[in-house]
């Protein structure tokens, strides 16, 4: 059953479109991933969603309501868990979350019942009473979460939760958004890091300057990045690589820039590496690591838009 509707919706800031034309839907239950670089459009997006920002076009539709028409019941089924934490650095988490279901509308034995759920959920329940300023990064970002599913939404649209977090806490936050599953609530989880995508979300769509590029499940996905291998070549930043005589190499299908490497996509990794190797020994490059993989979201991205996702 469709939750989400966005049908062709589109936003400009002053003569720039960076959302353009956007349609897709997500269903109940499932961890639905949009992955794209910084600046792609994904939060303009997800602040039309949430009611934040208006459409310039289009419509969105939550569980058959519409978000114009019918914003009241709409926002009531989401959550929403926003890049930047909106908390109260001198009040205890407690005191956050009571503020948070009160203006969600909830009240007495519900919302003591709904924090302690919540900070159970986030694993903050012993640090419940402490200020918040007191605490680290990761679990202001975990308490953020909890802000974000007080009033138990059907959808939790959460935008990069895991930007600038401890590996410890990334884990953990990524173990709720599983648990949030389990439990039925239907996620929307914006990144740049294709792993976490890979690891957490049945279905994804790639986003670039503001247009959805693929759509599907992961498997889909990676059928559509091909049997191309994904060769990344190292080197120290003393020169600049030659890049387009390596696009020009037999076999290179896309080479991209990063800050210290090389993201090249090749039928046949074994027949390029000796020519790459010649061509960049001449330039004087020293190689420092070279990786081969299979094709995964990163791929497909680079196979789309002949960019790297991160550059
Ligand atoms: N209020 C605004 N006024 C003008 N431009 C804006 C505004 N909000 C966003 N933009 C621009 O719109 C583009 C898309 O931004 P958006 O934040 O949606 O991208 P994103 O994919 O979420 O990126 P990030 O991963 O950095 O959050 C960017 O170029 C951004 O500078």
């Amino acid at each position: 059953m469709t939750l989400l509707q966005i049908t062709n919706l589109s936003k400009s800031f002053k003569s720039r479109t960076v959302v353009d034309n956007v349609s897709f839907s997500i269903n109940d239950g499932e961890i639905f991933g949009l992955l794209g670089p910084n600046g792609a459009g994904k939060s303009t997006t997800l602040s039309m969603v949430c009611g934040l920002l208006k459409a310039d076009s289009g419509n969105i539709s939550i569980g058959g309501y519409d978000l114009k028409t019918d914003s009241f019941k709409a926002k009531e089924l989401i959550g929403i868990v926003p890049q930047e934490t909106a908390l109260y650095p001198e009040l205890s988490a407690v005191a956050n979350l009571k503020f948070w279901g009160s203006i969600n509308g909830i009240e007495g034995r519900s919302l003591d019942y709904a924090i302690n759920n919540a900070l159970t959920l986030v694993d903050l329940k012993d640090r419940a009473l402490d200020r918040i300023g007191k605490y680290s990064g990761g679990m202001k970002r975990r308490l953020n979460i909890a802000a974000g599913l007080i009033h138990n939404p059907k959808l939790l649209i959460m935008d990069e939760p895991t930007v600038g977090v401890d590996p410890q806490s990334r884990n953990h936050i990524l173990d709720t958004i599983r648990t949030l599953k389990d439990q039925g609530t239907t996620i929307i989880y914006t990144s740049h890091y294709v792993e976490e995508v890979e690891q957490l979300c049945d279905r994804v769509a790639i986003m670039d300057h503001g247009k959805l590029l693929t759509i599907g499940t992961l498997a889909e996905l990676q059928h559509e990045a091909g049997e191309l291998h994904e060769v990344t070549v190292a080197f120290s930043s003393l020169e600049t690589p030659p890049m387009k005589q390596i696009q020009g190499l037999t076999g290179v299908k896309q080479a991209a820039l990063l800050e210290n490497s090389i993201k090249i996509l090749t039928p046949n990794a074994e027949q390029l590496l000796p020519l790459l190797f010649e061509m960049l020994v001449s330039n004087r490059i020293s190689i420092t690591e070279i990786k081969i993989k299979k094709p995964n979201l990163e791929s497909l991205f680079l196979k789309l838009t002949g960019r790297a996702l991160r550059d």
